[in-house]
């Protein structure tokens, strides 16, 4: 269980998360929606650690996040894998080397180092990439691969470091709408198959009512909407997204509820 506790981060004078609680308990699929500034990313980041908070608290299995330093929280990371919009491969190195660096934290580092990958963990690279249809793709330079096969090898990265939680941040915000479906269909398989809890910033109000069991809805840093998709009626959404404005000086508003950035 994911449990946040009041969870605030404040940049100056802006409060991008403000006093956010919400428990998710293990194997859910959660789509965090919003629109752009809501605080999603910042909240993502500050579960992974990447951005402290300013108050509040972050538990994992009961144990406190928050307080985590040095090879704890290297350790955390490893629990908790992080997907970025931007795919973060090393462009230069083959597709098997960038899944085998989810490998680190349970290989010696000096066998890493000099490239000497143990076999079984080559295995398991090559069968996160297989499960992914892009197996044939592991001796390919990462930097040679469209944007939907590069998010899917970050994908099968984070899926070899073994986490508990993985936290995908704007996934398929660069993507076509094709790429963007395999892209969710491999984290939602993830989740699935492996009982991985996934937390999702998405864009589109489409896809992640599709395929998040839950949606939690942020409007400037706090937490507006937590529910089934079912229950995020049309009125909900667009005091979500702020669409309302546009109704009020007349602009349309969008025929599909994708949100506007
Ligand atoms: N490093 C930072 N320094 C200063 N302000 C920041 C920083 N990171 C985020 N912010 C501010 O915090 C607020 C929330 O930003 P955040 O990126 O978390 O929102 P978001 O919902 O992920 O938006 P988007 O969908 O555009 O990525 C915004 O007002 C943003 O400008």
């Amino acid at each position: 269980m994911l449990e946040l506790q009041g969870l605030t981060r404040r940049f100056g004078a802006v409060t991008a998360v403000d006093g956010v609680s919400l428990r998710v308990p293990d194997g859910q699929l959660v789509g965090i929606i919003g629109r752009s500034g809501a605080g999603k990313s910042t909240l993502l980041r500050m579960i992974n650690r990447l951005c402290d908070p300013s108050a509040g608290r972050i538990l994992h299995d009961g144990r406190d996040i928050t307080t985590l330093r040095g090879q704890a929280l290297r350790h955390w990371r490893t629990d908790c894998a992080m997907i970025f919009q931007q795919f973060n491969l090393v462009p230069r190195l083959d597709v098997m080397t960038n899944v085998l660096v989810g490998r680190l934290n349970h290989v010696p580092a000096w066998r890493s180092l000099a490239g000497f990958w143990p076999e079984a963990d080559r295995a398991i690279a090559l069968s996160a990439l297989t499960q992914f249809d892009i197996g044939q793709l592991a001796a390919q330079q990462a930097g040679s691969l469209s944007g939907g096969q590069q998010q899917r090898v970050a994908i099968a990265r984070a899926l070899v470091q073994e986490p508990a939680v993985i936290l995908a941040d704007e996934p398929v915000a660069s993507l076509d709408p094709r790429n963007a479906q395999l892209v969710m269909d491999a984290l939602a398989e993830i989740n699935r198959n492996y009982g991985i809890t996934v937390l999702v910033n998405i864009h589109s109000l489409d896809l992640a009512r599709q395929y998040c069991g839950r949606l939690i809805g942020l409007a400037a840093g706090q937490l507006v909407f937590d529910g089934p998709p079912e229950a995020l009626t049309q009125d909900a959404a667009r005091r979500l997204y702020g669409l309302e404005a546009a109704e009020a000086t007349g602009a349309e508003a969008a025929p599909r509820l994708y949100a506007v950035a």
